[in-house]
């Protein structure tokens, strides 16, 4: 352990970061009133969880400036995280320190911490890639700073970050709890930057959930349990240290929700060429229907502007740009003139964000529903590849290269 990984740990008391598993885990499970919740997704492989995991109902997308200045203190953050989320997803009894010290778990989730279906996946910026750790000559060529587009209002504070970390789960408290366990643990190693809280809500009545603009989110999507799909737009293919991972964009979407409620239904549909109560296309019955838009070449039943339109025109041409997108809902209260602030965190997994993300955004640029959202923030990262085994740390193939 070299000196800037001790001062993470400083303070914590000296078996403070030792974990209780197995045997502990399971005696402590068995006592009456600890009821076992299902094991999350797997930690180890090849990917990491959080990608093709099906969205958990709570998340937070924290982008993150590293405070290490050297390479040895950011292989200590990296390490540091990979042992934090290994304990985290899989659950257990935090040590017990003693009265001396600050005890070794915030207690928000009581003495047994849940694996809760969390998953912890973290994403390194092009920011990552300048001169502190020597890393400047292996940037690939996808990682940009996002740009910004038409009718973006970013603002700065909310943009960017040399990391990405999205911890998903199936409670609110274990997202508070997982990110308050990972900050303290890495404290002098790094800071938050800007930070987004979504939420899924339950299916309404069935189907696919809804987005704060009432209409069913998620209809037509990339199918995660289908490997071909996910090897040709989502998985990075074996030619690269990149290899395994992906490119998540987030992006933070307000809804202007005081004039979207004053729309009537009819142009509301017609702006996203579905019904609002069903989700079925504008020229079928079921929210699963796929449109037929070569049938309606003058866009009479669903509009050539409408956002399904243009977002997947299903056209050979616009087949390469397809993305495996997880949203959220976010609501953060209000203004400071007392409007609501609500709206999306999109949130879409690719192979290469300028042409699969960009170029949809590239369509969507003008599209009636412009007017009722307002883009804030968000950025690109690049997923790095899952933690192999026991031995291995998030980063480790990207700080192999010299
Ligand atoms: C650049 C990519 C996209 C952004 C940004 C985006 C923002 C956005 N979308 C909605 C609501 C809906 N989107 C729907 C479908 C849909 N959206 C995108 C891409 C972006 N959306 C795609 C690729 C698709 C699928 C198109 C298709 O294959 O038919 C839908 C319809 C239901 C569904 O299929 O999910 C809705 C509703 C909002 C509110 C929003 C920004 C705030
Ligand atoms: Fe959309």
């Amino acid at each position: 352990m070299n000196s800037s990984r001790r001062g993470f740990l400083r303070g914590l008391g000296a078996g403070a970061v030792g974990i209780a598993s197995g045997a502990a885990v399971t005696a402590a499970l068995e006592r009456p009133g600890h009821a076992a919740s299902a094991p999350s997704p797997v930690f180890h492989g090849l990917h990491q969880a959080g990608v093709v995991t099906p969205a958990q109902p709570h998340a937070t997308h924290v982008a993150l400036d590293v405070l290490a200045t050297d390479r040895a203190g950011l292989e200590d953050l990296f390490r540091t995280i990979t042992e934090r989320a290994r304990f985290l997803t899989a659950g257990g009894v935090p040590p017990e320190i003693g009265i001396a010290g600050p005890p070794a778990d915030s207690g928000v989730l009581g003495p047994l911490v849940p694996a809760d279906n969390l998953t912890v996946t973290l994403g390194v910026g092009a920011s990552l890639f300048d001169g502190r750790f020597g890393l400047a000559a292996h940037r690939p060529p996808a990682l940009t700073a996002m740009p910004a587009f038409p009718d973006d209002h970013l603002d700065p504070a909310r943009t960017h970050g040399d990391l990405m970390l999205q911890l998903c789960a199936d409670n609110r408290d274990t997202v508070v709890h997982a990110l308050r366990d990972i900050a303290r643990h890495t404290r002098g190693g790094m800071q938050i930057r800007w930070r987004a809280d979504g939420f899924i809500a339950p299916p309404r009545p069935s189907g696919t959930p809804r987005n704060l603009l009432g209409f069913k989110d998620g209809t037509s999507n990339l199918h995660v349990d289908d490997r071909a799909e996910m090897d040709r737009f989502v998985w990075l293919p074996a030619s690269s240290w990149e290899a395994g991972g992906t490119y998540m964009v987030v992006r933070v979407i307000r809804m202007l929700v005081e004039f979207w409620d004053r729309v009537g239904i009819v142009e509301q549909e017609r702006m996203f060429g579905r019904r609002r109560d069903s989700g079925a296309p504008l020229d079928g019955d079921h929210e699963t229907d796929v449109p037929k838009f070569a049938e309606d070449p003058v866009g009479e039943a669903i509009p050539l502007t409408s956002h399904i339109r243009r977002a997947n025109p299903r056209t050979p041409a616009s087949e390469p740009s397809r993305i495996l997108r997880r949203p959220y809902n976010y609501d953060s209260g209000v203004d400071e003139v007392g409007d609501l602030d609500m709206g999306l965190v999109f949130v879409c997994f690719q192979q290469d964000p300028d042409k699969q993300f960009a170029e949809i955004q590239r369509r969507l640029a003008g599209e009636p529903l412009v007017d009722y959202i307002q883009p804030v923030g968000g950025g690109y990262f690049l997923v790095l590849r899952g933690v192999r085994d026991a031995t291995d740390y998030f980063g480790s193939g990207l700080l192999s290269l010299t």
